[in-house]
Order: structure tokens, then C-alpha cells, then sequence
């Protein structure tokens, strides 16, 4: 059986995170091995990472080379042989995220960002052309003043969490800008957690990711 590598985007607060646990539940009741992580991290490296990105003041091109220096890590230790494995990779977050907040939220040059997905999601080989990139991406659409609602008090802000409405506005263009592509997803989340999780169970079938 080959790998299905699913990634979930939105800003923060669109609900991403809760509805990890019920895709696990979904995939392994499907007879699927699921290997579940997240960006930034997924391995004691890119961890140590993400702790410096959500906590330390940077320039936009050294929040760009940390996000994708823990990607690479967690690429070649995790994503690879997981998929090889035949595995469900189940990813909050992967290189979608950067475009939209280096990208869009930050101002940050796209190419440069291109160059760097392209070094460090290249195959191996004869596959050096072919870039690892999600097989579908469910994207989590939610307006940034409804989002900012459901985090205030949720939680303590991370570096990024704690930006303003207006940071979120343009992460938000950002993902809506890269939703043209195919294998993204967009799922309604303005609506109660049960219809949100209807939406991510019936896109699955649809495209043939479940039996
Ligand atoms: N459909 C929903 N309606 C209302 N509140 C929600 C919904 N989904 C999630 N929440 C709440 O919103 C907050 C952010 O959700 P979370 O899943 O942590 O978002 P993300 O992982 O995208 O940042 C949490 O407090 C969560 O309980
Ligand atoms: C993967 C990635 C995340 N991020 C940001 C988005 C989030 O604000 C933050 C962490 O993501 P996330 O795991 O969604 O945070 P939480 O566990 O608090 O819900 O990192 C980037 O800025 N660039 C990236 O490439």
C-alpha cells in the first residue's frame, strides 16, 4: 500500500488541532498505520527549533531558514520512511504554513521560499525532480476576527498568536492564494465542530483517501 501524506493548514485558531485526534481514530479503524506529527518539529531536532521560532525575536529570512531547517530533519527522519513505510502521515502544518506566514504575513521574498522548498523536498536520485509535497491538504478557512475570538483565553499566545488581526488577514490571503491548487481542500470551519468534522470525513471519501 503506498503512503497518503494529508497535511492541515489554516491560521491559528481555525481548528485545526481539533480534529487530529478523530483522523487518527478514522485512518487506523480503516486498517492504516498512521504516523502523526506536526511543523515546526516532529523530531527532537526540529523541536528544539520550534521552541526558537515561537519564542525568539527574528528577521523574517532567519524564521524562513529555521522553519525549513526543521523541515529537513523532519523530512529525512520521519516523512520519507514513514510514507515509504505505507503509512498515513498525518502533518499539522508543513511548507503551505511558510508561504502564507513568511510569505504573506511577513512580507518575505516567495522566491527565495521556492528555492528553499526545492532543497530541501527533493527526491533522492532519479527522483531529484520530484518535490515531496502533500497529497491532499485539508485547509481550514475561517475569518481572522472569528478565529482571534475562539483563541482569546483558549490559550497563551505564541510568538505568532500574539500578532495582530490585520498579521492573520494576510497569512489568511496567503492560504486562500495557494488554495488553486488541486490537492488542497478548503473546509468551512465557521460552523459548529460536527459539521466542520462532516466536511474533513466527506472530502476524504470523495477523493478516495478512505475505503
Ligand atoms: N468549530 C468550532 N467552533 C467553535 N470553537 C471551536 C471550533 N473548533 C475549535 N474550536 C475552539 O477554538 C480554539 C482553537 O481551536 P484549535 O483546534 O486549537 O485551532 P488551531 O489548531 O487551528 O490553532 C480552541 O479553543 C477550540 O476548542
Ligand atoms: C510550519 C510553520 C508554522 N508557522 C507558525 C504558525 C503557528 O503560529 C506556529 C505553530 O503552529 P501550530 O503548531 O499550529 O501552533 P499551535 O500548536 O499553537 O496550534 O508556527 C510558521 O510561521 N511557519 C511555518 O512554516
Amino acid at each position: 500500500m503506498s503512503g497518503l501524506f494529508l497535511t492541515l493548514e489554516g491560521i491559528d485558531g481555525a481548528g485545526k488541532s481539533s480534529h487530529i485526534d478523530a483522523l487518527e481514530v478514522l485512518f487506523k479503524a480503516s486498517g492504516r498505520t498512521v504516523t502523526r506529527t506536526r511543523e515546526p518539529g516532529g523530531t527532537p531536532l526540529a523541536e528544539t527549533l520550534r521552541g526558537l521560532i515561537l519564542s525568539q525575536p527574528m528577521d523574517a529570512l532567519t524564521e524562513s531558514l529555521l522553519v525549513f531547517a526543521a523541515r529537513r530533519d523532519h523530512v529525512v527522519q520521519v516523512i520519507v520512511p514513514a510514507l515509504a513505510r505505507g503509512d498515513v502521515v498525518l502533518c499539522d502544518r508543513f511548507t503551505d504554513a511558510t508561504f502564507a506566514y513568511q510569505g504573506a504575513g511577513r512580507g518575505f521574498d516567495a522566491g527565495v521560499l521556492s528555492t528553499l522548498e526545492r532543497w530541501v523536498q527533493a527526491g533522492q536520485g532519479a527522483d531529484a525532480d520530484a518535490l515531496l509535497q502533500p497529497h491532499i491538504t485539508l485547509w481550514f478557512d475561517l475569518n481572522p476576527e472569528v478565529a482571534a475570538e475562539r483563541l482569546a483565553g483558549a490559550r497563551l499566545p505564541d510568538r505568532f498568536e500574539a500578532q495582530p488581526v490585520e498579521f492573520f488577514r494576510r497569512v489568511a490571503a496567503g492560504y486562500a492564494a495557494r488554495a488553486a491548487d488541486p490537492r488542497f481542500a478548503r473546509i468551512d470551519a465557521d460552523l459548529p465542530r460536527d459539521q466542520v468534522w462532516h466536511q474533513v470525513e466527506a472530502v476524504l471519501r470523495q477523493r478516495g483517501h478512505l475505503a
